[in-house]
């Protein structure tokens, strides 16, 4: 998996298996393509997640249980339910669309509902700004100025650059 973003992690992390859940909206294209680079290192031809995929990664001998949830509107009501089931989210990844502008608050809405949610109590939110490789992408700072994540006062949370076709910020 190479060094997975690897000084948030294990700086915020010190048990042996971790849950992530891996949200964000539908299509910006990234969730999926996100998890298989991680689980693979390679770009796979990805379709609309219609539920969920679930991959386990292991870095390091740590356990990584991995869920990627689909962004779809009338899908984004469920991803409480995957919250309560799997007890204990270490970390939720929300992965933003960075050229997306016209949909930024919706994104904000459905990141905004992370931390008060009872199941994410213990979790670490990390932003991933992805499709970087596009030259209209906004950038982390201004990402976090849109979003005013600073907002976010009871969980660690980390806004990281990324880009699921070529792995940055992703894989070290
Ligand atoms: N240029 C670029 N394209 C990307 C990047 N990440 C994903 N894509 C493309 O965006 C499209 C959709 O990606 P998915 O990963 O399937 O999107 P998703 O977020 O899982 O969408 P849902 O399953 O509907 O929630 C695909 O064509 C990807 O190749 C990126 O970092 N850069
Ligand atoms: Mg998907």
């Amino acid at each position: 998996m190479g060094a997975f973003a690897s000084r948030f992690w294990f700086m915020m992390f010190r048990a042996k298996e971790y849950k992530i859940v891996v949200v964000g909206l539908d299509n910006d294209g990234k969730n999926t393509t996100t998890l298989y680079k991680l689980h693979l290192g390679e770009v796979v031809t990805t379709h609309r997640t219609v539920g969920s995929n679930v991959e386990e990664l292991v870095y390091k001998n740590i356990r990584f249980e991995v869920w990627d949830l689909g962004g779809q509107d009338r899908l984004r009501t469920s991803w409480e339910m995957y919250y309560r089931v799997m007890q204990g989210t270490n970390a939720v990844i929300f992965v933003i669309d960075s050229t997306d502008r016209t949909r930024i608050s919706l994104m904000k809405d459905e990141l905004y509902r992370l931390p008060g949610h009872e199941d994410l109590q213990n979790s670490v939110i990390l932003v991933f700004a992805s499709k970087q490789d596009l030259k209209d992408a906004m950038s982390p700072a201004e990402i976090t100025n849109v979003l005013n994540l600073h907002i976010i006062k009871n969980h660690d949370w980390h806004i990281q650059a990324s880009c699921a076709v070529t792995g940055e910020g992703l894989i070290a």
